[in-house]
């Protein structure tokens, strides 16, 4: 290893060049030989996602990195970030699960999930038909033939669109992706005597991919006419989370609803503060930094949508809301008192709650810290 001492600076950046290069041409082959599988799972109606696979070729690859002196972790973070390209790559083109799906309408077709929606059905060569305020001039024409009708409107018009609905044909499903159940299920049910399945996309429509996404799946009626839907979903890599839609609407409001809401008021109280966001953004650690991307990223969305879903859920979390509350004002009692053992006694039970899962909670988030830190923009 001499080359190391009698190289210059100029030269050794030279070799790194070289490196790099060697790799964007490694990646350059991957990317063709990775859109082939994606054209033999396409006509085979193999899932996007094969984890099996992804777990053997990343153990392989971790063994040797450990033998070459590198890093498995480097080695798996860029094997993931590689598998990722290759899921975006291969969702140009997808199979189809269930042809007699077609024609596909999708009621408010024009928003942002109905988009997202329509493009991946389209991609997996179904017949899609847009139901937006544009076409309901036409709606009885677009309708009349439809075999899966998948209403994607805000919150508080579904159960005036779906009851508004003409009558469709009895095989054709009647679907729904809103992000609470219960009543929009039933506002199904009433409408259409056919299938009827309530889906809950756990994901916006800024996915840049569908592998490893959850959509919770609430039986209605007929479930097993419905399971070429679902089918679909798998192989666009989605987990099928079948649940109850009392369970997935309680769960929603703790999850969903308090996400909303402490964001939202954080959101509001930076803005209170006499601090810029860059000012902020120039002295925050990896974890400041993700936690102002995750606040920030909720008021580049709308604000119609926000109000609407949190003042659609208030009175169902008004309990939540209030010992949220609770917990914070005697977090802030604590805090006046100076007493320190009633805050560790706060500690321990958030702790006990999280239990093992908060020690793999903080080797899992590093990478993520790490991230954040890398997208930071400084100078
Ligand atoms: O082997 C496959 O099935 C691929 O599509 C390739 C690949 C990869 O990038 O290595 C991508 C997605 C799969 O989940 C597994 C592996």
């Amino acid at each position: 290893m001499g080359m190391r001492e009698e190289l210059s600076l100029d030269e050794l950046r030279a070799h790194i060049d070289t490196c790099d290069s060697e790799l964007v041409s490694l990646l350059a082959k991957r990317r063709l030989l990775t859109e082939q599988v994606g054209k033999i799972k396409q006509q085979n109606g193999a899932p996007l996602h094969a984890p099996e696979r992804e777990a053997e070729l990343i153990a392989a690859r971790r063994q040797q990195a450990q033998d070459k002196g590198v890093n498995p972790e480097l080695v798996e973070d860029i094997l993931r970030r590689m598998m990722r390209e290759a899921y975006e790559n291969q969702q140009s083109e997808l199979a189809c699960a269930a042809p007699e799906l077609s024609p596909i309408v999708i009621v408010g077709g024009e928003g942002a999930m109905g988009q997202l929606f329509a493009k991946q059905f389209k991609r997996s060569g179904y017949d899609v038909k847009v139901l937006d305020k544009a076409q309901q001039s036409n709606a009885l024409e677009i309708l009349k033939d439809a075999k899966l009708v998948l209403v994607s409107v805000p919150i508080n018009t579904l159960e005036e669109v779906v009851s508004s609905l003409p009558e469709l044909r009895p095989d054709c499903i009647l679907a729904d992706i809103t992000s609470v159940k219960q009543k929009p299920l039933n506002s199904l049910l009433q409408k259409h005597q056919g299938p009827v399945i309530g889906l809950h996309p756990m994901f916006g429509p800024d996915i840049s991919h569908w592998v490893k996404q959850t959509v919770v799946a609430c039986e209605g009626r007929m479930p097993e006419q419905c399971q070429g839907l679902l089918d679909q979903l798998k192989i666009w890599g989605c987990y099928i989370a079948p649940m109850e839609a009392k369970k997935h609407d309680q769960a929603m409001q703790i999850i969903q609803v308090m996400r909303h809401l402490t964001t939202f008021v954080y959101g509001q109280f930076l803005a209170r503060q006499c601090h810029t966001l860059e000012e902020l953004r120039g002295c925050s650690s990896p974890i400041y930094q993700l936690e102002l991307m995750m606040v920030g990223r909720l008021f580049a969305q709308s604000p119609e949508l926000y109000a609407d879903i949190m003042l659609a859920q208030f009175e169902d979390v008004e309990g939540l809301l209030a010992s949220y509350q609770d917990t914070f004002a005697q977090t802030l009692t604590s805090l006046k008192n100076q007493d320190k053992s009633e805050l560790i006694k706060g500690f321990d039970m958030a702790k006990t709650y999280f239990s093992d899962s908060a020690h793999s909670f903080l080797a899992q988030s590093r990478g993520i810290l790490n991230k954040a830190n890398d997208a930071k923009v400084l100078g």
